[in-house]
């Protein structure tokens, strides 16, 4: 019988800073590390909680702040499947986060036992891990002290990416189903994806080395250990910005956000025409790939450029193997480029939905798919096969050695891929694996379609939660009548789109622009931002380039 006895005693040796209010937002808590101990001491109980209420199941404590600043943390729980924490929790997380006094606390604890009507004799089973964050350590005791309170039987991962983590989780709550997900150690994940890997380009011609940037996180002494595990010419890698020791570093001028927001390489990184990089964020879980053409200009390669990728992919295969039944779709944001959705629906032929800002919407939309690709445009995805599918597979009675092999890979893509969360390790894989069978070329890969200028703003505003969207976070139903400004700035401009949502992670508005050309583009991003900050409480100076 778990005893909350104790959780007054300890929470009290993590005090709630004065002042701060917490939200479990798009991607868990996030904010200060200094700020976070008893958020992160907090989550621990809930944790525990969790798994009970999921049978004993093991549920997953990740911190990190991801691509966020150094130092920022954050901390957000994994569901048995290495799923993000079922919505209807989230809700928990912030009232225990914000409760005032250590007697709130235990009263949280008690009212959500009830709530859900947890059985508390149940051992509670926890996995955690952390990325290189500096106030990790910190953060790490506090987790540690809160599962001691309720003596939670624990795994820790020590420094992980995120994704690692989801997968542990995930092979731990299947190690003794009949469908085993892998070995939940690092060596288990690295020979399950390097094995599949192999299996998948084994015989095709050895791709050039691909350069990747780390961000100075926990990627980088992790890819390393992919690499030995792989040990093979088919993936010779050069990590750089892999310097996870000194301080302000991390994601500073590099890293997949720095690459997708500035729409640039890396600072220090020339890029060689001809050669391959990619870029991961703070935690891996994101990954941007680009190039140089032949005149020197860069070439972004994001997520949407992937999803794209590996659709075409699927869907060829599934042609391939006769399972004409098995439909492939994709799921995105509104954040997609426009031309990437006119190309899955016009050329590609695909279904296409649009889910709300944040990977646990795009990842429901995706398994209502019979195999479902989804990515932010950020480099944040991966691919599930819904349960039918893996059926279809298992039945399929192939009558040509074509099919045979189609199905074969099929198969191999499966253990190839990260399921559980968007990997920036899995995906990149993914990607080496039907750019090597393709024998195709970054520019090549780019050919598919051209993006639609873009832009991203911010704009800091003196209350974001008076925005209110609909339709996919796609239309503003409050502030009252700004909608309508956006609408009439909209029409003004050719190929002219643009939304304005409140960020689930940061304290902005965000701003969304595209359009046929650059100048056109800009022009909308900054009169959208300029209505947004005049008419719905712009705070501090209004930006210059606003219009
Ligand atoms: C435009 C954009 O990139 N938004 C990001 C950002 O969410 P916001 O709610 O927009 O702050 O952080 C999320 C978590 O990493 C990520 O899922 C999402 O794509
Ligand atoms: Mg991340």
């Amino acid at each position: 019988m778990t005893s909350f006895a104790k959780v007054a005693e300890h929470s009290a040796r993590h005090p709630k800073p004065e002042g701060v209010t917490f939200e479990y937002g798009t991607a868990g808590f996030r904010t200060l590390g200094e700020t976070l101990a008893s958020t992160v001491f907090r989550s621990a109980l809930l944790a525990a909680l969790r798994s009970q209420s999921k049978q004993g199941r093991v549920i997953g404590v990740m911190i990190t702040a991801s691509h966020n600043h150094e130092r920022d943390n954050g901390v957000k729980l994994v569901d048995p499947m290495g799923e993000m924490l079922q919505q209807s929790w989230e809700g928990y997380c912030t009232d225990i986060a914000n409760a005032d006094s250590d007697a709130q606390v235990v009263h949280i604890l008690e009212s959500i036992v009830k709530a859900e009507g947890i059985d508390t004799s149940i051992q509670p089973k926890v996995a955690y891990a952390r990325d290189t964050r500096p106030s990790g350590p910190l953060l790490q005791a506090a987790l540690e002290d809160g599962l001691t309170a309720l003596e939670v039987e624990v795994t820790n991962y020590g420094v992980v990416t995120t994704p690692q983590l989801h997968y542990f989780v995930r092979c731990l709550n299947t190690e003794h189903s009949s469908a085993p997900y892998g070995d939940p150690t690092e060596s288990g994940y690295n020979e399950k994806y390097g094995q599949a890997f192999l299996r998948l380009v084994e015989g095709k011609p050895q791709p050039s080395t691909l350069h990747i940037d780390a961000a100075n996180g926990v990627g980088a002494p992790q890819v390393r250990k992919l690499a030995d595990a792989i040990a093979s010419p088919y993936f010779s890698i050069d990590v750089r910005n892999s310097d996870t020791e000194t301080l302000g570093k991390l994601n500073i001028d590099c890293g997949a956000d720095y690459v997708k927001s500035n729409q640039r390489p890396p600072a220090g990184t020339s890029l060689a025409p001809g050669g391959r990089y990619c870029s991961f964020d703070g935690d891996a879980d994101r990954i941007v790939y680009y190039y140089a053409d032949e005149h020197g200009i860069f070439h972004l390669l994001d997520g949407d450029k992937i999803s794209t990728l590996v659709a075409t992919y699927l869907r060829d295969l599934v042609a391939a193997a006769g399972l004409s039944d098995l439909q492939v779709g994709v799921v995105q944001t509104a954040y997609a480029n426009g031309s990437s959705t006119s190309y899955i629906k016009d050329t590609l032929r695909l279904p296409t939905v649009f889910a709300k800002t944040g990977v646990k919407h795009l990842h429901h939309e995706a398994e209502r798919m019979s195999i479902g690709a989804y990515f932010e445009a950020n480099g944040h995805g991966t691919v599930l096969f819904n349960p039918s599918a893996v059926d279809k597979l298992q039945e399929a009675k192939p009558t040509t050695p074509a099919q045979a092999d189609a199905i074969g890979r099929l198969w191999a893509l499966r253990d190839l891929i990260n399921e559980s969360v968007g990997d920036a390790m899995s995906d990149m894989l993914l990607v080496e694996t039907i750019l090597i069978c393709k024998g195709w070329t970054l520019a090549q890969w780019d050919a598919a379609y051209t993006d639609l200028p873009s832009r991203l703003l911010k704009v800091v505003v003196n209350d974001r939660n008076i925005f209110k969207t609909t339709n996919a976070e796609q239309t503003l139903t409050s502030p009252p009548g700004l909608q309508d400004v956006v609408d009439a700035l909209v029409a003004k401009f050719p190929k002219g789109r643009s939304f304005v949502r409140p960020s689930g992670t940061e304290d902005a508005v965000r701003v969304y622009a595209e359009a046929a050309t650059r100048s056109d583009c800009d022009q909308l991003a900054y009169a959208v931002a300029g209505a947004v900050f005049d008419k719905a409480g712009g705070r501090g100076e209004r930006p210059a380039e606003f219009l």
